[in-house]
Order: C-alpha cells, then sequence, then structure tokens
C-alpha cells in the first residue's frame, strides 16, 4: 500500500497520512461526542439490553486493549465483566455464554475476520444482546448487529491512532451508561465537555508532534530493548503503543501490566533496557515511583508518561497531561509513543504506517 503525503496548508509542510491522522486526535474527540449524541436513542437502548448481564466485552488489537481498560473502571464501580479476545471466544468459549450474557464487541474497522465470524455466530441466537462498537457504520460487523455505536472519527487508513482516541471516549460513556444511574442526556453532556477539554490539553504534543515524537524515538534508538508498562487503565495505553511500535515501525516493543513486570521481567533491568512508563492511575503513583528508582537503580532507561495527578517528588512525568477521567486519559495519554512511532517509522520508511507483512484490516485467521 503506497499512501500519499497530505498537504497540511495551516503548518506549511507536508505531513504524510499516518502522522496527519494521529494530529486529528483532538478533532476527532470532538467529533466522537457530536456523533454519540445522534445516537442517544441507541445508547439508551444500549444501557437497556444491557441492564443486569454478564457482561463479555471482546476485541482485537487495539480494540482488545480498550476493552481491557473498560473492564477495568467497570469494576471499580462494582459491575462485572470479562474481556476475552474475539479469536478466543469465537474458537473456544462460545459455549459458555448464557442468556444472562450480553455482549459488547469493539472492532474500528468492522472488518476484522473473527469480530465477524463472532458476531455471525452469536446472531444465531437471539438471546444474548451484542453490542457493536465500530468506526465504519458500513460494515459486515455494524450490518449484522442490532445496535452498533458508531465513532465518526472518519477514515483511517494508517495504524490505530485517531480512532483509538475516539474509541477510549466511547469506553467512558459506555461505562457511565453501564455503572450509574445518570441520565443518557448527562453523560453525553460530559463527554462532550471533556472532549473539548481533552482536544485542549492535545494541543501542545500535537503543535510539536515532529519535535515529541523524534526526541521519543531518539531515545527508543538508544535502547536494546523496550518495555511499555502502565497499571489499571495505563495498561490499555501501554498496549496500544507497543502494538504500533511493532506495526508501523518495527520496533519490537514489549507491553505488559507494570505489577506484572515485576514478576519476572525485572530481572532484565540492566544498560540496554528503557521502560516508558504511563503514569496514569493515581492510586498506585507510589507503586510506580517504587518501579522506576528499582530501575534507574539498575541503570535501565525510564520515560514516564502520565497525568499530573501521579506527578510526586518521586515520580517526576516527563510527558505530562492534565488528566480527565481514566478512560479518557488512557486514550490521550498514547499520543507521544504514537508520534514515537511515526517518527521512527518515517526514519525507516517513506511511506510511514504502511503495512507491509500484516494489514490494516485482518480478513485472514
Ligand atoms: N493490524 C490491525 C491492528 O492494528 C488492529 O488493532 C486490529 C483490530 O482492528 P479492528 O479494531 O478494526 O477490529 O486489526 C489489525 O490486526
Amino acid at each position: 500500500m503506497r499512501m500519499s503525503p497530505i498537504y497540511d496548508s495551516t503548518e506549511h509542510h507536508e505531513r504524510d497520512i499516518f502522522l496527519t491522522e494521529i494530529c486529528e486526535s483532538g478533532d476527532v474527540l470532538r467529533r466522537t461526542a457530536g456523533r454519540l449524541r445522534e445516537q442517544r436513542r441507541a445508547l439508551h437502548e444500549v444501557r437497556h439490553r444491557l441492564a443486569g448481564r454478564r457482561l463479555i466485552l471482546t476485541g482485537m488489537g487495539s480494540s482488545a486493549d480498550a476493552v481491557t481498560g473498560l473492564a477495568s473502571v467497570l469494576g471499580r464501580s462494582g459491575r462485572e465483566s470479562t474481556v476475552i479476545n474475539t479469536a478466543e471466544l469465537l474458537h473456544f468459549r462460545l459455549a459458555s455464554l448464557t442468556d444472562q450474557h450480553g455482549v459488547i464487541i469493539v472492532s474500528q474497522s468492522g472488518h476484522s475476520v473473527e469480530a465477524v465470524k463472532l458476531m455471525n455466530a452469536l446472531t444465531k441466537d437471539r438471546a444474548i444482546p451484542v453490542v457493536v462498537v465500530t468506526n465504519m457504520a458500513d460494515s459486515p460487523l455494524a450490518d449484522a448487529a442490532d445496535f452498533a455505536i458508531t465513532l465518526g472519527a472518519g477514515v483511517e487508513v494508517g495504524p490505530s491512532s485517531k480512532t483509538y482516541v475516539a474509541t477510549m471516549l466511547v469506553m467512558q460513556v459506555l461505562a457511565e451508561l453501564l455503572a450509574c444511574d445518570d441520565e443518557v442526556e448527562t453523560v453525553l453532556a460530559r463527554a462532550g465537555h471533556r472532549a473539548d477539554v481533552a482536544a485542549n490539553a492535545l494541543a501542545a504534543w500535537i503543535g510539536d508532534a515532529e519535535g515529541v515524537g523524534g526526541r521519543l524515538a531518539d531515545w527508543i534508538e538508544k535502547a536494546q530493548s523496550l518495555f511499555v508498562v502502565g497499571r489499571g487503565v495505563g495498561v490499555t495505553a501501554a498496549e496500544l503503543n507497543a502494538l504500533v511500535l511493532k506495526e508501523s515501525a518495527h520496533v519490537p516493543a514489549q507491553s505488559m501490566d507494570a505489577a506484572e513486570f515485576r514478576h519476572g521481567p525485572l530481572e532484565l533491568a540492566a544498560p540496554g533496557l528503557a521502560v516508558a512508563l504511563i503514569c496514569v492511575e493515581p492510586s498506585v503513583a507510589a507503586l510506580d515511583a517504587r518501579l522506576r528508582t528499582d530501575l534507574l537503580s539498575r541503570g535501565a532507561a525510564v520515560m514516564t508518561i502520565g497525568i499530573d495527578a501521579c506527578r510526586t517528588d518521586d515520580l517526576p512525568i516527563d510527558y505530562v497531561l492534565p488528566g480527565s477521567e481514566p478512560l479518557i486519559d488512557a486514550g490521550l495519554i498514547a499520543l507521544p509513543l504514537l508520534l514515537a512511532a511515526w517518527a521512527e517509522a518515517s526514519r525507516r520508511s517513506e511511506t510511514p504506517g504502511a503495512f507491509s507483512v500484516g494489514a490494516k484490516v485482518t480478513t485472514c485467521e
């Protein structure tokens, strides 16, 4: 796939499509909030259909990352949910679904093979309500679904960036619809306000997109191996960042829960190891600080990317945002390493973000 550069008249230079899409993330947040308002009736129905049900949350790739964050936030409000990647659910666990369950399938493209196959398998059993979240209203997944909530993020050609950020805003709205009693209108009004604030918060990084990405890419290039770790909803951003670093820049970044990192991978702490620590959960900031100190004391390099509420003397944050709600934070905080992925990709290829082995949309299992 050859991607043509897009001329950006405001910046007076050419930006390729991957960078353009990353930089659209702020505008897309506002657009998605507006799109959600247009779908208020469908959102009422989602709440009604899933009320009291045991929730199964599923997706692949960046969409699996998004539902992982949703499960974390639902759990804080006492709402049980289970995350199962769509392939695992499709091939091994369909028999575990009962008429007590409700399923949320997230797929940006609405074309991922496992999601489409799962949808077809589930529509045979109408007792299980299925809600789809997708960017593509015109897709096999949306067509087969009773309820498809669409992102309205516009077409995305490069690796997940603006659609991921938009998905996280929708995850926030779903978390509120499924775990609190506020009126749909109230939830949507809050989402609109938060989208606005979040878009403004991203402006500084987007305004210096090449600089932010380039500096982080320089840091990554010095390392022999790279981990991206976080806790709570930070896992979502860590997974997404490592995925995009791999698929766009061929950087073999590994992601995991920062708690899991202590259970073995910590042995790698030495010069040559770089750890990007996503700090978006203030309740565990002291644990993040301790991990950072332990890594530094062994000669590893640590870069912290997080929200202001996590910042302490022991946990300086290198790339900081004011912070909003956890799921929105998990979307926004991915920006610096997305920009690094772009910068690294653009050093390696004339068409940064173009897939050469896999694909933007996986239609083959
Ligand atoms: N290479 C892409 C990933 O980047 C993407 O995250 C995943 C899920 O895509 P979707 O959300 O469209 O189902 O599919 C493909 O494998």
